[in-house]
């Protein structure tokens, strides 16, 4: 069929709904992957707890190797917040999977890892999760006052950051009408980012606090915005000695109160009284590989220059994670569990090795002295570590330690915590040493979350600790249909040849130098025109590199696009919208058929892409139109990117070869 003449077959709904109950009876029988959860290493403390919930929620599930529901209300989380998802964003049961993370995340006793299908809930789990605690949080502390930021999610692009906390607002504002949900959850967006602080500043972070890596160095780079960290173990000495405080300071003394109010409120001993101390617990970082974005092993020059200049979203992550003091913890898995890098073992002498082997097997036993010593061996450790082993060592010592350190400087230095932390002092009780690493949960998530991430995570000391591990096999789930049409010349479209026929016909020689790359995305734009109007999907998004072209090419196709970006205040108006693959991860946007022009640079992008469809078991249809010639013979990587993927796709009927 000729690009054109797709035009002028306007199909009637009718035919569409014909042409789609076709497109369903050819989708690929495949059931979800089952989930798998693994332990990292056996935990011994408070293992029997988390055991029984997953026993119980697997009971309940009747089977867990398949997605079963179960009850959001019956996982624990508020039962307000759970009645308003269910009527204002069609929640129903929980998946096997939801309700793991859900239990995860609120029994917190392990760091959590998702590898997950697109659509498959992640995001939705999470917030329900961290928005029940943070009720809690408040109803247990009374006041906004003293209650600070306890969960940072960290999003890839401002299109998720903005429908994270509008999914948020509209459920506080139903499930819980009096209480301000800017003061709960608030997103944070570079381009209002001096007036969020200014109201930052004048009335406390949220709750929860959700943005893109940049704006929250910007955020919690403030020394006005206060980021503390909750600490079990310290804060319980500290209550303890509630009576002996000697400081006249403001803020110890508010905590001080708000704690034992808590506590009070709930008849409980003192020593359970730091469990409501209420400050930074969770790090939840969506997209994980995006964030982290690792360079690409082969290209030394890109790792050269990644180490010179690293994203923000590794500032964050390291400034936090060193605020939090899990960098002692990390000495003690590197060296003693984990034994990851044996240089630094090697660098120890033996002595210094055994001391804290004995120090780490009476975790319970240590005082903060015990931190501070444990602290001051590693630091050794490492000084020497760099000094006698080899470059690349020397280079990963580098990246732990010192790699960005001017920005990481301004972050650290100029926030609030290090005075805080001074403040501490005076209580002969460092805040960073003392911390365990329980007392900061790391929540990673991501469909293409894949082994480098996973193992550069743990060389880094981002995971110390135990992790529970929710791991699926697939990223595109089955129920997705996938079409890929190729455009053979500026008059004929067709179907992708399988490799056989491609050989038989030769056409894979066929190399059009001549070809622009804006001629191209003109010819694709037209065939998106055509396949929209021909399917008349309720929504669609279109993905190419060039967005703001796209939305104009569309327009003299008489498509009426927006960009993604635009997607909240746009939502009537214009049913098509126009991403890149950067803006679109992660966005949930309801039965949009999705349109990938020209062939992705790699399996995991077109997963993320095709998984804009799709979500939650409903069915999905991608249609991806490559131009047959081109720098990447865009034909055959889209054949291999199939087969990596395992996805088989389907010829779209409307085109007739
Ligand atoms: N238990 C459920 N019942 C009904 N709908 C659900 C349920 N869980 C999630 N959904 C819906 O599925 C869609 C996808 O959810 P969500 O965005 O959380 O998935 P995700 O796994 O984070 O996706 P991605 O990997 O693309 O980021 C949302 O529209 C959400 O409302």
């Amino acid at each position: 069929m000729n690009v054109s003449g797709l035009l002028a077959r306007r199909s009637t709904l009718a035919a569409f709904a014909q042409t789609h109950k076709r497109l369903l009876l050819h989708t690929s029988s495949r059931v979800p992957a089952p989930t798998q959860i693994s332990r990292q290493s056996p935990r011994t403390r408070d293992e029997p707890k988390s055991r029984n919930v997953l026993k119980q929620v697997r009971e309940a599930s009747g089977n867990a190797q398949r997605f079963k529901k179960l009850l959001f209300s019956r996982l624990g989380l508020d039962h307000k917040l759970v009645a308003a998802a269910t009527e204002l964003l069609g929640l129903r049961q929980a998946s096997y999977m939801q309700a793991q993370l859900v239990q995860a995340l609120t029994d917190a006793q392990n760091h959590v890892v998702v590898r997950q299908e697109t659509g498959s809930g992640k995001s939705i789990a999470v917030l329900l999760s961290v928005l029940s605690m943070a009720i809690r949080d408040y109803e247990q502390v009374g006041s906004f006052e003293t209650l600070m930021c306890n969960t940072v999610i960290v999003v890839p692009n401002p299109v998720l950051a903005m429908q994270l906390e509008e999914w948020a607002r509209v459920l506080i504002e139903r499930a819980y009408p009096d209480l301000p949900a800017v003061r709960l959850v608030q997103g944070f967006d570079i381009e209002r980012i001096e007036e969020q602080r200014a109201r930052v500043v004048e009335h406390g972070p949220p709750v929860i606090a959700i943005g893109q890596p940049r704006e929250l160095v910007e955020l919690f780079g403030d020394p006005s915005v206060p980021l503390s960290v909750r600490v079990p173990k310290l804060m319980r000495g500290l209550v303890r000695d509630v009576q002996r405080v000697e400081s006249n300071d403001e803020w110890v003394q508010k905590m001080m109160r708000a704690t034992s109010k808590g506590a009070k409120k709930k008849g409980l001993d003192n020593s359970k009284q730091s469990d409501y101390y209420v400050g930074l617990r969770r790090l939840v970082i969506e997209e994980v590989d995006t964030l982290l974005d690792l360079p690409n092993r082969r290209r030394p020059h890109g790792i050269e220059s990644r180490r010179r200049k690293p994203r923000y979203g590794r500032v964050l992550v390291d400034a936090i994670l060193e605020v939090c003091g899990v960098t002692p913890v990390l000495a003690r898995s590197l060296l003693v569990r984990e034994k990851l890098n044996p240089a630094y073992v090697k660098a120890l002498p033996v002595e210094t090795d055994a001391e804290m082997l004995e120090m780490s097997g009476s975790d319970e036993l240590m005082t903060s002295r015990d931190h501070q010593r444990l602290a001051a061996v590693f630091r050794r450790a490492v000084e020497k570590a760099i000094n006698r082993n080899s470059s690349v060592q020397k280079a990963d010592h580098q990246t732990l330690g010192q790699q960005h350190r001017s920005k990481r400087k301004a972050f650290v230095d100029t926030d609030a915590i290090v005075e805080r932390s001074a403040k501490m002092r005076a209580l002969d009780d460092p805040l960073c040493s003392t911390v365990t690493g329980e007392s900061l949960q790391l929540v990673v998530m991501s469909a293409t979350l894949n082994k480098p991430e996973r193992e550069w995570m743990k060389l880094h000391g981002w995971m110390p600790g135990h992790e529970v591990r929710l791991d699926a096999r697939m990223a595109v789930p089955g129920n997705i249909t996938h079409h890929c049409l190729v455009i053979e010349d500026q008059s004929r479209v067709r179907n992708l040849r399988l490799k056989s026929e491609a050989q038989k016909k030769n056409v894979e020689s066929e190399w059009r130098e001549e070809e622009q790359p804006q001629a191209e995305l003109f010819q694709m734009a037209e065939a998106a025109a055509n396949i929209i109007r021909e399917l008349q999907p309720t929504r669609a998004i279109v993905f190419s590199p060039h967005v703001d072209k796209l939305v104009y090419v569309l327009g003299t196709h008489g498509i009426n696009a927006t960009s993604i970006k635009n997607s909240r205040q746009k939502m009537a108006q214009a049913p098509v919208y126009v991403a890149n693959e950067a803006l679109a991860r992660g966005v949930d946007v309801a039965d949009a058929l999705v349109v990938i022009l020209g062939a992705p640079q790699t399996p995991d992008q077109y997963a993320q892409m095709a998984g804009r469809s799709g979500r939650f078991g409903r069915a999905g249809t991608v249609v991806t139109v490559v131009p047959m010639g081109g720098e990447s013979f865009a034909e055959s990587k889209m054949r291999s990117i199939y087969s990596l993927l395992k996805i088989t796709p389907i010829k779209l009927s409307i085109v007739d070869e």
